[in-house]
């Protein structure tokens, strides 16, 4: 494990040295191509291999994707910035433009996906729709420390309350999140989050996981979480 890890933080180091010298090779761009690059950048899938994925992680995603070619799983895409639409939609309950000033708001992102490869939140997400439950695959890397050695709860509690809402589909929000931390889950490890939705009542919908190692044997967290359905009569602010 602690070799991977190494393996990891070598090629992260090689991925920075080579975006360090970016910069300096884009001021011979024109605007239009940097623009160009910049869209790219916003539209790239993140839920995609990438060199500081461990050997674990890609066998997994490739067991997976193998389980997709039927149709009868799908992998879910994961942007840094929400596409348009959804912000719209979004507005539609979060009324008031005071509250967030429109130039800090296009510099947002989703804060999974605001580290460099490999050293935050390494992660994909698999959903079967008709048994309504997702599995997500997902490595917490060096800037995800709580307790030396040890991925943060708080990083743990973050993967699960995406996990549990990527059981969900539409305009949601978590309400409640309940968590068990039965194992500290070791650094750079890869554990698995089995999600599913196990009631819904009204807006109201009842989803739980288990967060377990590769091989199974360890089980390092169970989660519930309550997601409400937002109401487009009220407004949440
Ligand atoms: C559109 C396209 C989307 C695409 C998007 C893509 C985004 C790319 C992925 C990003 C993935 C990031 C995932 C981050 C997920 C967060 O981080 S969400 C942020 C953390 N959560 C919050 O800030 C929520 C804050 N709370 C609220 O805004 C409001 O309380 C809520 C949750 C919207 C509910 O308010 P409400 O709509 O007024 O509902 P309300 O009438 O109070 O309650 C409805 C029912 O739920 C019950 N209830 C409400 N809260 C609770 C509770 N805590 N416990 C128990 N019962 C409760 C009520 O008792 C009521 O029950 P019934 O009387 O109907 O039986």
């Amino acid at each position: 494990m602690l070799r991977s890890c190494t393996a990891g933080l070598r090629s992260i180091w090689a991925l920075r040295g080579r975006r360090e010298g970016a910069p300096r090779l884009s001021m011979d761009l024109q605007p239009a191509r940097r623009l160009f690059s910049t869209e790219k950048v916003i539209h790239k899938d993140w839920a995609l291999p990438n060199p500081s994925w461990s050997k674990d992680l890609k066998l997994l995603f490739d067991q997976f994707m193998k389980k997709c070619e039927d149709g009868s799983w799908e992998r879910l895409p994961s942007y840094k910035r929400t596409s348009t639409q959804e912000s719209e939609d979004f507005k539609t309950y979060f009324l008031d433009p005071k509250l967030v000033e429109e130039e800090r708001l296009s510099q947002a992102q989703l804060f999974t996906r605001g580290f460099e490869d490999g050293l935050g939140f390494e992660y994909v997400i698999f959903k079967n729709n008709d048994e309504k439950r997702t599995v997500c695959l997902f490595q917490g890397g060096p800037y995800l420390q709580g307790v030396p050695g040890l991925l943060h709860g708080g990083a743990m509690a973050t993967m699960i309350d995406i996990a549990l809402g990527s059981c969900t589909g539409g305009a949601v929000m978590t309400a409640n999140l309940n968590i068990n931390f039965k194992r500290p889950v070791p650094l750079c490890s890869v554990v698995v989050i089995n999600s599913q939705l196990d009631k819904l009542e009204g807006r109201k919908l009842f989803l739980s996981c288990n967060v377990r190692s590769v091989d199974e044997k360890t089980l390092y967290s169970e989660a519930t979480g309550l997601f409400i359905k937002l109401d487009p009569e009220k407004s949440s602010t």
